[in-house]
């Protein structure tokens, strides 16, 4: 492996270390802890894997995390009733409604009912629409913000460089297309009606995954010292019977051998994720308390 091993695990931890200062700081000036409320409907094993995990950075950063737990067979009208709630609630700064909600829920409605400035997720209309036109108001999707963060700790300035960024949906491609673009990249935008994707790949300076599809993006897809985000996290049959192993959009140890810098699954975007949902946490909180941004996340 001739690439550099980007290691999301530490970058989050150093992340989540001034995140927890900070939110000490917070909880001094205001008399309160930042607070966090998850909202998990039915019992998804891997969805409950997240919560579990959200909630416990929550914790270990002080800020308070009230879960709510919903039987899947819970109505839509009982699950925005409860986001009304906690929108009117003082002591909730941030709301995350854990996805995929399940069939017979309307998740751009559930999502379109949350303050806009409790949206932690990032996933509102009003907060895309920030984003895009460059509103430092925006809350920003926790999964492209990592992803940034990593870039700019690997390389610095983006400017000029070209991104190609594989995937289009609303929570992980075009928000990191509208981020690397504020960084002033080149960005060009794949998905799967794109034509020649190994030759467009080629081209980037820059490459993000977010498609997943497991171990799609080849060696001879990437440009020689090009910097390689994964964000897939796709759950294969392990080695034993029972087990499974993550595995991420590129085929790591051979785009290693052409790449300046890749990030691995597990240990890469992942744990940037739930960093940035902090952060991002944090930053609501200033913001409902009256207080100026937290410098330094
Ligand atoms: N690490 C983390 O924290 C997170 C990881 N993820 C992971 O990231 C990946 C992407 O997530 P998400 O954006 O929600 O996924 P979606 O399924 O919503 O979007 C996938 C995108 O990939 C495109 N695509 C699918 N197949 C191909 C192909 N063969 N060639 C080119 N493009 C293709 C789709 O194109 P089209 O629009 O044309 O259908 C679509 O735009 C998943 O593996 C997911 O698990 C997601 C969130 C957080
Ligand atoms: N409202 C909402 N917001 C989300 O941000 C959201 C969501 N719904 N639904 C699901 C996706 C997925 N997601 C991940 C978070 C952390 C890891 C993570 O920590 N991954 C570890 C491995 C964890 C493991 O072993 O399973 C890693 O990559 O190293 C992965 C994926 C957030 N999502």
């Amino acid at each position: 492996m001739s690439a550099r091993r980007i290691d999301g695990k530490a970058a989050a931890a150093a992340l989540r270390a001034r995140v927890a200062g900070l939110a000490q700081s917070f909880a001094a000036a205001t008399g309160r802890p930042a607070g966090l409320a998850t909202v998990l409907v039915g019992e998804d094993p891997a969805s409950q894997v997240y919560i579990r995990s959200k909630r416990a950075a929550t914790a270990e950063a002080g800020m308070r995390s009230d879960h709510h737990p919903l039987d899947a067979g819970t109505s839509e009208t009982e699950l925005l009733a409860l986001i009304e709630r906690l929108n009117a609630d003082p002591a909730v700064d941030g709301i995350l409604v854990q996805l995929p909600l399940p069939a017979h829920m309307d998740a751009a409605r559930v999502i379109a009912t949350i303050d806009p400035d409790k949206d932690v997720d990032g996933f509102h209309v009003v907060n895309a629409g920030r984003l895009a036109v460059g509103d430092p108001a925006a809350l920003v999707p926790c999964t492209p913000l990592g992803c940034l963060h990593l870039l700019k700790a690997e390389l610095g300035d983006l400017s000029g460089l070209h991104a190609v960024v594989i995937g289009r949906s609303n929570i992980v491609g075009k928000p990191m297309a509208m981020l690397l673009l504020g960084e002033s990249c080149t960005v060009t935008i794949a998905h799967s009606r794109t034509r020649d994707l190994p030759a467009i790949c080629r081209e980037a300076d820059i490459l993000v995954a977010a498609v997943g599809r497991p171990e799609m993006v080849k060696a001879d897809w990437i440009k020689p010292g090009a910097t390689v985000i994964d964000v897939g996290i796709n759950r294969l049959p392990g080695a034993e019977p029972g087990k499974s192993r993550l595995v991420g959009d590129v085929a790591f140890a051979e785009a290693a051998e052409v790449a300046g810098a890749i990030t691995p699954v597990p240990g890469g975007v992942g744990p940037m994720t739930i960093a940035m949902l902090l952060r991002n946490t944090l930053v609501a909180a200033h913001r409902r308390a009256g207080l100026p941004a937290p410098e330094g996340l």
